[in-house]
């Protein structure tokens, strides 16, 4: 049952999703119309609620999608295909330790939040206070904050933390920092490193190369198709191109 507090979902249609915190002297407002927020109160999720215009609605349980889509975003997010695949590659579970550069709009500090748990450690540099501070902004919206640690700092000089399960690299030149992630992992540790350009590929594969073992790039595609009755097919606009994973493990070799 919805209660004060409670994030949800009013999805009026495919292009209206909204992720609101309900508090009960606040109103829920869109170009369909409107709802006080206490008539949420008492609601179950799923449920069919109508808007002032008499528009039909649902109020959802949130899932990470839907933080994505309502999130705040000053910089360039990670895409889900890309996040969902990272966290497989490393491996992420309750109680990891994990390092990440640059926090941005801060959507990978907030899914590693949500799904390592509250035991987890997550630690997210930036070189900008201004990106940082509204990357703190949406994890205490969705009461995350408290997993992560949020450091102004730049990570191709150091990474104070040592003995890390994982490093996350998202940063227009993390072949600058690959040492310092070689420093802050334990050993067989993973490094994954996010760029959207070939040219970056190949330079963060020949800093790698030395350092780590099991080094290899690729590429997600993901493709959205239309649902309509006779004419189901691939949607004919989409995000074609988001960007290269490169994975890495370190090895002792380079010590
Ligand atoms: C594309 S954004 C990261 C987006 C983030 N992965 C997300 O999903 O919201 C890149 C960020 O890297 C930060 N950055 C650039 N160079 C850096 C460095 N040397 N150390 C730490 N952060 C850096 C930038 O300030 C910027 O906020």
């Amino acid at each position: 049952m919805i209660k004060e507090g409670d994030l949800v979902v009013i999805w009026i249609d495919s292009r209206r999703i909204y992720l609101v915190k309900v508090d009960p002297q606040k109103r829920f407002s869109s170009d369909k119309g409107y709802i006080d927020m206490s008539n949420l109160i008492g609601k179950e999720y799923g449920e069919r609620i109508s808007l002032s215009t008499g528009r039909e609605a649902f109020v959802l349980k949130p899932t990470p999608f839907d933080i994505y889509r309502g999130l705040k975003r000053p910089t360039q997010v990670l895409y889900p295909k890309d996040v969902a695949y990272i966290l497989y590659m490393i491996g992420a579970k309750p109680g990891s330790t994990v390092v990440e550069a640059g926090t941005g709009s801060g959507f990978l500090t907030i899914s590693m939040a949500y799904f390592l748990g509250e035991s987890s450690k997550i630690i997210t540099y930036d070189v900008r206070d201004d990106t940082q501070r509204s990357a703190k902004k949406n994890a205490d919206f969705l009461g995350l904050a408290d997993r992560i640690i949020f450091k102004l700092g730049d990570v191709r000089e150091k990474i104070e933390e040592t003995d890390i399960d994982a490093v996350f690299f998202d940063m227009p030149d993390p072949w600058n920092a690959v040492k310092s992630a070689y420093d802050s992992l334990s050993p067989s540790g993973s490094l994954v490193v996010f760029v959207p350009t070939i040219i970056q590929v190949e330079k963060t594969f020949m800093s790698m190369r030395d350092l780590f073992v099991d080094v290899h790039a690729e590429e997600l595609m993901s493709r959205e198709y239309q649902l309509k009755e006779n004419a189901v097919r691939p949607k004919s606009i989409g995000v074609w191109h988001t960007g290269y994973i490169i994975y890495g493990r370190k090895s002792l070799k380079g010590d």
